[in-house]
């Protein structure tokens, strides 16, 4: 049996203010910092034993995933960054408070904005101070991969080449356990093709911070099941709570 774990960064500084992220690369809180924490123990309680990780180019995944895997006494395993992982490109709503974006523009339009499956918010210009052209970590991306606003479908056609290409061939070949730390909507793009969710039915997915979501494959990595680690109850809250977070007041 092959597990892969999900995880999505701990709070970060801008969740705590209710502020659009995507590609802007904010720090974790303290409360996230602790939440990370917590997930590395209840992980290595668990017994597991991860052989590779892998992350996003944004500090809140790669911290989140520093902090589980010290607290598993596993700092030394190898660990790949990919740009590939980053959170959805949120254009030009990245740095709006989005309950104040409700306000503006209305609850149903913001739930577009930030779940239907192909409706991206508006680009950023090319050379805003925000764009992923001026920003040196993606100088080696080809420029025709760079987003400057995406809707899931278009953070799902970046993820699933790095998934087919890299994870999966490497857990065929040499591993058996793999810790994957990025974001809400890149982990949402994940979740929808590995369970084959519909374009519809993807919109109610909300993932809570640091919660770790196994998955356990066959050695075909043919999905056998899925299963949050924690209390159901408590988790179902923290999903609610994400999904109310860009209504009106
Ligand atoms: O980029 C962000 O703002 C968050 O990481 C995810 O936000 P969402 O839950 O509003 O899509």
């Amino acid at each position: 049996m092959k597990r892969v774990v999900l995880i999505r960064h701990g709070e970060s500084v801008w969740n705590k203010e209710n502020r659009f992220t995507g590609w802007t690369d904010v720090d974790l809180s303290e409360k996230g910092v602790e939440e990370a924490h917590k997930a590395g123990k209840l992980l290595k309680k668990e017994g597991f034993q991860f052989e590779k990780a892998y992350t996003s180019y944004l500090k809140r995944a790669i911290k989140t995933l520093n902090v589980v895997l010290d607290e598993m006494d596993l700092d030394w395993i190898p660990v790949e960054k990919t740009w590939r992982l980053n959170e959805k490109h949120y254009g030009m709503l990245q740095g709006l408070n989005k309950a104040e974006t409700a306000e503006k523009y209305g609850d149903e339009q913001v739930l577009i904005w930030r779940r239907s499956y192909d409706v991206p918010p508006t680009p950023l210009a090319k050379d805003d101070p925000r764009s992923p052209f001026v920003d040196a970590r993606y100088k080696g991306v080809d420029e025709k991969d760079l987003p400057l606003t995406e809707a899931l479908v278009h953070t799902v056609d970046r993820i699933l080449p790095y998934w087919n290409n890299t994870v999966v061939p490497e857990m065929k070949e040499k591993y058996n356990e793999v810790i994957i730390a990025a974001h809400g909507n890149s982990l949402r793009g994940i979740i929808k093709h590995l369970k084959g969710i519909s374009d519809e039915d993807i919109i109610s997915l909300n993932l809570p911070t640091a919660v770790p979501y196994v998955f356990e494959f066959d050695d075909n990595m043919n999905l056998l099941k899925d299963y949050f680690l924690g209390d159901p109850e408590e988790i179902k809250k923290l999903m609610d709570a994400v999904a109310n977070q860009a209504k009106k007041k």
